[in-house]
């Protein structure tokens, strides 16, 4: 018989993989007795749990056995959401690459979901007046919870400015899985760097409602991390990611983090 090595899981969700083809033994085995319990289990059941979930009437939550933990050990990952926040123009989409990029080179499987980029698409729907920002954020968290309980590394990045609609957001993952990340770049760096022309047109008057301009953005104060950057003393989109992946600074170490430093 064939010694199987044990996946050692960790309080905090880390993997550890001993031997990578007696590991998918072990996984094969787990999962297709789940599935044996869970067909014997509801065979011929019928028992409704209906809800109603805002204006959705009479809905039930479907179980599955295979659930994210299982997914997360096929992937040998940890499913969280890494979320930077900060003005337009403060690098935002460069570290969310930058970091996604990291990632594939450790083995890491991650999406970003880019405001501009939803907007394209999901949230074309949307405006910038702040109940469309609402809803924008609320799209993109709940999304962002959908790829974390699929086992990926979720990384969002959008101005998001209002506090609440963040901690809504974090509100919606297990502890620790929400990693947030400040750009803490000055609106006068930002504004200078203008790749869109944006500002020059919101300073003109002829974008209203631009963020930093005529409309507020909130910074963060309790983020996992956070990236500065002034005038002539900017880490590059590169080295911030690194900070992301191997210094985390800020209050708490979470296991989401921990999980991406031991890649
Ligand atoms: N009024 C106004 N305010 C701020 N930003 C504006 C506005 N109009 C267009 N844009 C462009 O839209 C990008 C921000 O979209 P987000 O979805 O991230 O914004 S938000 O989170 O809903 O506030 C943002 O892209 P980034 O520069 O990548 O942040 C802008 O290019
Ligand atoms: N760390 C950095 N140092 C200098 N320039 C940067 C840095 N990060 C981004 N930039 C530049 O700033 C501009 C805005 O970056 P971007 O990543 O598009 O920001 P955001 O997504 O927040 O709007 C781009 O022209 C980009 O090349």
């Amino acid at each position: 018989m064939v010694a199987i090595n044990p996946l050692i899981l960790n309080r905090e969700g880390v993997y550890q993989i001993k031997v990578a083809m007696e590991e998918k033994q072990t996984l094969k085995l787990d999962v297709q007795g789940k599935v044996d319990r869970f067909a014997n289990g509801h065979a011929g059941k019928n028992h409704s749990h209906l809800s109603t979930i805002g204006n959705s009437t009479n809905v039930k939550w479907h179980v599955c056995p295979v659930e994210k933990t299982d997914r997360q050990k096929l992937l040998q990952q940890r499913g969280c959401v890494i979320w930077i926040t900060g003005l337009s123009g403060s690098g935002k989409s460069s570290v969310a690459c930058a970091l996604s990029q990291m990632l594939y080179q450790r083995g890491k499987l991650s999406y970003i979901l880019d405001g501009d980029n939803v907007r394209h698409g999901l949230n074309r729907d949307l405006s910038f007046k702040a109940e469309d920002r609402v809803e924008n954020i609320r799209r993109v968290g709940e999304v962002s919870k959908l790829f974390a309980d699929s086992g990926f590394i979720c990384i969002a990045c959008l101005i998001s400015p209002y506090k609440r609609d963040r901690a809504a957001c974090r509100a919606m993952l297990p502890t620790g899985d929400f990693i947030e990340v400040f750009m803490d770049v000055p609106l006068r760096v930002c504004e200078g760097r203008d790749p869109k022309g944006l500002y020059k047109l919101a300073r003109a008057g002829k974008i209203n409602g631009f963020t930093g301009i005529d409309d507020p953005y909130e910074s963060p104060l309790d983020a996992e991390i956070v990236l500065q950057c002034n005038t002539g003393d900017c880490s590059t989109p590169r080295d911030m990611a690194e900070k992301v992946v191997l210094l985390p600074g800020g209050k708490r170490v979470s296991p989401g983090m921990k999980m991406l430093r031991r890649s």
